[in-house]
């Protein structure tokens, strides 16, 4: 089953009088479960895809289908509240919030949610857990190492058990054993609870590991294996 389709989408950007087309018609269905990079060069159209993708950014022309609906039969509201609980992001710039504790940083996609605060907790010390970061939910995020930083964001980004995760260079910032360590975490997510997993990287043996490698060059996909 598909949980995410684009067909022929396309994306321009307005600059001053000129537009500058980003995406020229990528069409994906990806299936439940499965693990997918998006891979080429510093400006071919990586986030651009992986933005509409994750319902952030509206294409020019195309459609999108999630779970096999055309979002744009969906209400702006049911919308949002969708994308809130089907997704999860690990995006550099939905960074955590320094001054606030861990807990607090982890619990931010629950606040919409309507869970009570005991709920909201449980859930936030159990997405902690699977990220070894429970003894540090009273920390300021700001006083983690880069690494747990990253780990903060995936639990934040699964403590709504999400469908899909979203993930922008997930290692980029990262050591090598500290980025073994979070793609191990992405990869058993994605194995146990079936969660879908999209990475955009630039790293070819990250992407090796995903079921399947999308090449984009110059707002095409120019190759997919
Ligand atoms: N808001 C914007 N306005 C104008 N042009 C943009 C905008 N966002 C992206 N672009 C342009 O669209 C193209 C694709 O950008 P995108 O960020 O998708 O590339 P990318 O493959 O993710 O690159 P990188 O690997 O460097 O992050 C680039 O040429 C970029 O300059």
């Amino acid at each position: 089953m598909s949980v995410l389709t684009v067909k022929n989408v396309e994306k321009e950007y307005k600059i001053g009088k000129n537009t500058f087309k980003a995406l020229k018609g990528v069409s994906l269905s990806i299936k439940k479960g499965e693990s997918i990079a998006i891979i080429g060069k510093s400006g071919s159209g990586k986030s651009t895809l992986m933005h509409i993708l994750a319902l952030l950014d509206k294409p020019t022309s195309g459609e999108i289908e999630l779970l096999g609906q055309n979002v744009k039969d969906i209400n702006k509201k049911v919308l949002n509240h969708l994308r809130n609980e089907t997704f999860g992001f690990v995006f550099q710039q939905f960074f955590i919030n320094p001054k606030d504790t861990v807990l607090d940083n982890v619990m931010l996609p629950l606040k919409i949610n309507g869970l009570n605060n005991k709920e909201r907790k449980r859930r936030v010390m159990n997405a902690l857990k699977s990220v070894e970061l429970d003894d540090k939910a009273q920390n300021n995020a700001n006083d983690l190492s880069g690494g747990q930083k990253q780990r903060v964001c995936i639990a934040r980004a699964i403590v709504n058990e999400p469908d899909i995760i979203f993930a922008d260079e997930p290692t980029g910032n990262l050591d090598s054993k500290t980025g073994e360590k979070i793609e191990e975490l992405l990869f058993n997510l994605n194995r146990e609870k079936g969660i879908t997993l999209i990475v955009v990287t630039h790293d070819p043996e990250l992407a090796n590991k995903c079921d399947r490698q999308i090449h984009i060059k110059d707002g095409y996909i120019v190759e997919e294996n």
